[in-house]
């Protein structure tokens, strides 16, 4: 999506340790105008698939899940949980990820109440990495008895190899930009065509 690359080219700024910081426009500060054309192209992409409920991982897929949805027809968005809660009661789905960006081990956990047999589920992130995050959102729905038709990322680092295990497995997974090379010394980033 040449918009999102242009952006990320332009806000981004590319840190040791494979990290590329998008927070002026993706996951700290939002901006929303983005998001709904992100979703737009998503759902472009996913034309043709029933799709009754999106499922994202806090904290940075929520805003772009939810904009996201107002292209599927106003579907629910569902967030998987990364702590437990006096909030969140009843039967639940867990798993465990690894967080990239926290460094460490989080549960993961969606309400039963919210995630069923009966769901076509499109995954949604912000980003894309290692294909941590994903994996355990693959696991709850699962766990939960749902079909998982697509996932939609708006970036993947294509060198860190998540996404293309993903599409191995047969996933259908639509990355609005992925970042083939970054460098922190000079700042230069390679899109994947
Ligand atoms: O493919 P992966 O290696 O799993 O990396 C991608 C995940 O990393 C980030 O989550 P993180 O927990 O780092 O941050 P967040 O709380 O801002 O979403 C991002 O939001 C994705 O969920
Ligand atoms: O802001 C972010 N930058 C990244 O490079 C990244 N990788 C996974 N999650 C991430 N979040």
């Amino acid at each position: 999506m040449k918009e999102l690359e242009e952006r990320i080219r332009r806000d981004g700024t590319v840190k040791t340790g494979d990290v590329l910081k998008v927070d002026a426009f993706l996951n700290h500060q939002c901006d929303v105008r983005l998001f709904d054309h992100m979703g737009q192209e998503w759902a472009r992409h996913f034309a043709g698939k029933t799709i009754t409920k999106i499922l994202t991982i806090e904290a940075s897929g929520i805003g772009i899940a939810c904009c996201a949805a107002r292209h599927f027809g106003d579907v629910p968005v569902v967030f998987a949980k990364k702590a437990q809660s006096i909030n969140l009661d009843g039967d639940q789905y867990t798993t465990t990820v690894y967080s990239f960006t926290k460094r460490k081990e989080f549960p993961v956990i969606v309400s039963k109440k919210y995630l069923d047999a009966d769901d076509h589920v499109l995954l949604i992130d912000d980003f894309l990495a290692n294909g941590k995050a994903l994996h355990g959102l693959i696991e709850l729905c699962h766990a939960a008895g749902a079909s998982v038709e697509g996932i939609g990322i708006a970036v993947e680092k294509g060198f860190q190899g998540g996404g293309d295990k993903l599409r191995a497995q047969g996933y259908d997974v639509d990355s609005l930009s992925i970042v083939e090379s970054m460098n922190p010394e000079t700042g230069e980033i390679t899109f994947r065509d």
